[in-house]
């Protein structure tokens, strides 16, 4: 049975990149996934002095719409590095919080989608056919976390 996700008080909210689990990342504490990818379109542009009010703000919806603004400069790479970055950040929450952790892995080889209305890169889009990156990420991700449990493991 397929699962789908988006909105944080939704079922399966953790995982949606809104949700409230921080990450640490190159010893930077970042309180949400979003502020994280949000800021990291700026990194090395004429706009990077965003990154720091990205970081400060209050909720993942106001990092969002910071970095959605259209009038200022992505970093020119932006497409070919994001969807490393989102996986380097998702890998990061699940192998911190060890509650969420638990939900991801009980799904087990179902198929996770972010069912966004509006996104047909990181979700599913209206038609839900879209690309759903940040399902598959989640998916690899979960792969990864099973693995390096095995290894240690921890879970035997
Ligand atoms: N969950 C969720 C959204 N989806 C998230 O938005 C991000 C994509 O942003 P961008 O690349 O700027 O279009 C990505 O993290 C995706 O999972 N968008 C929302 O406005 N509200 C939400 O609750």
């Amino acid at each position: 049975m397929t699962i789908y996700f988006y909105k944080v008080w939704q079922p399966y909210g953790c995982f949606s990149n809104f949700s409230p689990h921080g990450i640490h990342i190159q010893s930077t504490y970042w309180p949400t996934v979003e502020h994280y990818y949000q800021a990291q379109k700026f990194v090395g542009s004429i706009d990077a002095a965003i990154i720091p009010l990205i970081h400060a703000a209050a909720t993942p919806e106001e990092a969002a719409a910071l970095g959605r603004c259209s009038t200022r400069q992505l970093r020119r790479d932006w497409d070919l590095v994001k969807t490393e970055i989102m996986r380097e950040a998702v890998l990061k929450k699940f192998i911190t919080h060890s509650d969420i952790r638990e939900v991801l892995l009980k799904t087990g080889d179902e198929i996770l989608v972010e069912n966004s209305p509006t996104d047909s890169f990181w979700g599913c889009g209206a038609n839900r056919a879209g690309l759903n990156h940040l399902g598959k990420t989640l998916m690899s991700v979960r792969e990864e976390i099973r693995n390096l449990l095995s290894l240690t493991g921890i879970y035997e």
